[in-house]
């Protein structure tokens, strides 16, 4: 078995598509083409320019090598894994056509992001991806974020006092590194709006996801993705351990204080809807896991995914505000208008914030925090005119689609966020080469929310603050399991 997945089974893959036409580079044995991928990273040592939004070269140059070699459709290696990637705008649209049991999340991801994702939405497939799905959309349909947006006003309270109380001392302008202001904000969203009042434990829940996260992508840093050693009884793997469980134990505390002393469930606090619909839902069909598991890792996936991409997308928002002046002027002069007198913005403020969402549809383009689309073919799958056997991983890298000057023009790498004036359909050709909240079925379950918290955050923060670049940025966009700015967002804040 182990002989096969090494060897003859990718082989089978390689073989297949080659007769095809899909050509890549030459895989060796155990190592697939991952020497060569680190020769390139290495050879190409990327030059990092200050003004560059274009940084496929600096995270991804490989990619590029071969897509330069081999053209739109490749085929590459990483050892057990044979990787088809693919960058052409009809079969990218294609791959959205197939449900989850057909083109769903790679298994090896299930098993290398378990500790931070549990086996929650993000990683499940086929009935059960459609259980869970079932179970958490409504809760962030429209007519529900409507009641959040009180809730995430009162998150930018804390944020807005802290940087007013740090100017208060400077004389009124100073630099602020932004980065865990706006994490925390953004954390704090999550706790209040999708886990109720229980804000205190959610916090807690969230630091030690964070802890989690750095702990497992520094151990992945040093062994790469090798199962046996994540196994041993090492100081970092047993911290990752002890994360996981005093995680799993918060997480059941939090279900437990939703229940009342008759066992029978009922909302004890306001805005805990989906905390309660994962609660039921666990009741459910649950193919083979247990209740406790069904609670635990969906939790862990909307804290991890309900944090991490809004905050660094509203830190790439303000940098890129930072640097462009005129555009910074223009959203705050709309931001004063509408949010004149109010204390909440409400669904029709949200909706009047036009030149705001431009420049934030704009910020995803440059920036799509989840710049990689992985699927995994679970059965023999056609993508455009191509024979996908099963067990291909299928692999779309977002930052291309965004950048590609077929689609966008020949300004692609510029920040223009009136490209996006008339809709998206209008700023790109095919319009589903703009999909920063991903494609097809598995399309984010929190766009709404994502957009309402950013709307809320920026406006409040530019009717108080101007924003510019500070001399000690350094840009550097690096990839850790999202897109973000490797040394920090250090800005000059000076309050209005
Ligand atoms: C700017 C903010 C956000 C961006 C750009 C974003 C982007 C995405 C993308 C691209 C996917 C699809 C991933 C794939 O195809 O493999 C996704 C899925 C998902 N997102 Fe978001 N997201 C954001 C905010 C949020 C928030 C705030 C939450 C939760 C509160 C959330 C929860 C999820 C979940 C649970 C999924 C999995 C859906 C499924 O597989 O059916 N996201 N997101």
């Amino acid at each position: 078995y182990s002989c096969n997945i090494l060897w003859p089974g990718p082989e089978k893959i390689r073989k297949k598509l080659r007769r095809q036409g899909v050509k890549g580079p030459k895989p060796t044995f155990l190592h697939g083409n991952t020497r060569e991928m680190k020769s390139i990273c290495h050879e190409l040592k990327p030059v990092k320019k200050q003004d560059s939004n274009n940084y496929i070269s600096t995270l991804f140059p490989h990619l590029l090598v071969w897509r330069e070699a081999y053209g739109p459709v490749f085929q590459y290696s990483t050892g057990g894994r044979e990787i088809l990637h693919v960058s052409q705008p009809d079969m990218v649209k294609d791959i959205g056509h197939w449900t989850p049991s057909e083109l769903g999340k790679p298994s090896y991801l299930k098993k290398s992001r378990k500790a931070l994702l549990g086996g929650g939405l993000f990683t499940v497939n086929g009935d059960e991806w459609a259980y869970q799905r079932k179970v958490m959309a409504p809760e962030f349909f429209m007519d529900k974020i409507k009641d959040m947006i009180q809730l995430i006003e009162d998150a930018t309270a804390p944020l807005l006092e802290a940087w007013e109380s740090i100017l208060e001392g400077a004389g009124g302008s100073t630099e602020i590194v932004v980065d865990d202001y706006v994490r925390n904000f953004s954390g704090d969203v999550i706790s209040r709006a999708c886990f109720g009042s229980s804000f205190a434990k959610g916090e807690e829940i969230f630091c030690k996801l964070r802890q989690l996260q750095k702990a497992t992508a520094q151990r992945d840093a040093f062994v790469g993705l090798s199962a046996v050693w994540k196994h041993l009884p090492t100081k970092s793997n047993r911290a990752i351990r002890n994360l996981v469980e005093e995680v799993r134990l918060l997480i059941l505390e939090l279900a437990k204080a939703n229940r009342n002393e008759n066992g029978a469930e009922h909302a004890a606090t306001h805005n805990n809807g989906l905390l309660r619909a994962i609660i039921d839902g666990s009741h459910g069909p649950l193919n083979g896991g247990t209740a406790e598991e069904f609670i635990v890792g969906n939790c862990k996936s909307i804290y991890f995914a309900g944090h991490e991409s809004t905050a660094v997308t509203a830190i790439w928002c303000l940098m890129l505000l930072a640097t462009h002046p005129e555009w910074q002027d223009r959203v705050r002069a709309e931001a004063l208008e509408v949010c004149h007198g109010t204390m909440t913005l409400g669904v029709d403020g949200l909706h009047r914030l036009k030149i705001l969402t431009m420049v934030i549809q704009e910020t995803l383009r440059l920036y799509p925090p989840a710049s990689l689309m992985m699927r995994e073919a679970l059965t023999d799958i056609k993508i455009g005119n191509l024979d996908v056997p099963r067990g291909t991983i299928v692999q779309v890298t977002r930052l291309m689609l965004h950048l590609d000057k077929e689609a966008w023009g020949a300004d692609a790498n510029e920040f223009r966020p009136d490209r996006f004036a008339n809709g998206v359909a209008a700023a790109c050709k095919p319009a589903h080469m703009y999909a920063p909240f991903g494609l097809g079925p598995r399309i984010c379950i929190a766009q709404n929310l994502a957009m309402a918290e950013m709307k809320v955050l920026l406006a409040r923060l530019l009717c108080r603050f101007a924003f510019s670049p500070s001399p000690s940025y350094r840009h550097s966009p690096a990839f850790r399991l999202t897109i973000e700015p490797e040394f920090g967002m250090p800005l000059v804040v000076t309050r209005l």
